[in-house]
């Protein structure tokens, strides 16, 4: 299926989408996830967003507010991301009222900070905190918050080093990545496969151990084997 999806300023792009539904073979695991990309004004979201959508840099990118859809096959499974890129433009109050609505649609978060703009990276622990009140009787592991480090090409602007980055990733128990949405394609891609492998771990149901009984019934069972072969 080839979406068009509208794009900010007068430009439009076609993506080719093959969506869920297109997918007859029942052995392929698939799931769906909502994302939602925050962080301060400038800082790339839409550039990411649309690194990861199209494998291009366009530039400029308006401020249009969309939901766009892409699906992802990650080691034999196949995930359709819904991801909601929100302009840090639009005013104040309509984000208050909005966010906490968007942070409940949303299954996972990528929060993108600009390492040139060192006010952009301290917006990001009131950020991870607001999602975690918002999103309380969760456990974190089933809420993946991923923190992006963008705009790694511009070095000689740079403002917040990556050991900082880490650091406060660490703290928040999020993951992070430094990136360049402008310079590659690979730094988004690998955003949104670490974010299709926490789905699919939160999905999985929790692995137990066999624990002191079942290696007793294991071992009992061995041994009447060997009793009754015995004879
Ligand atoms: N050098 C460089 N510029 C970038 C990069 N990513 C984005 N930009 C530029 O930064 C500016 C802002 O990018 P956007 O993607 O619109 O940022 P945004 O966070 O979506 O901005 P708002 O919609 O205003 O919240 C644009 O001029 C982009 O071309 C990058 O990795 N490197």
């Amino acid at each position: 299926m080839v979406l068009r999806f509208p794009l900010r300023r007068s430009a439009s792009f076609t993506l080719e989408c093959r969506t869920l539904f297109e997918t007859p073979d029942p052995t392929i695991l698939t799931m769906e996830a909502n994302v939602l990309v925050m962080g301060a004004e400038n800082v790339g979201k839409s550039a990411l967003t649309v690194r990861f959508l199209t494998q291009r840099f366009i530039g400029e990118y308006g401020d249009l507010e969309s939901i766009y859809s892409r699906s992802l096959d990650v080691e034999g499974r196949k995930i359709l991301f819904h991801i909601w890129d929100f302009p840090s433009s639009h005013g104040q109050a309509d984000q208050d009222s909005t966010e906490e609505k968007r942070i409940q649609w949303a299954d996972g978060f990528i929060l993108v900070y600009s390492i040139c703009d060192r006010a952009s990276f301290h917006v990001l622990p009131t950020k991870v905190q607001f999602i975690k009140v918002a999103k309380e009787g969760q456990s974190p592991e089933k809420v993946p918050i991923v923190i992006v480090g963008n705009k790694r090409d511009l070095g000689h602007h740079r403002a917040v080093s990556i050991e900082e980055g880490r650091l406060l990733a660490l703290t928040l128990n999020c993951d992070f990545y430094e990136v360049s949405a402008a310079e590659a394609s690979h730094g988004a891609l690998m955003v949104f496969q670490g974010l299709a492998q926490h789905f699919w771990q939160a999905r999985l149901p929790p692995r137990r151990g066999i624990g002191i009984r079942g290696i007793v019934k294991s071992m009992s069972a061995v041994f009447a084997r060997k009793r009754t072969d015995s004879f």
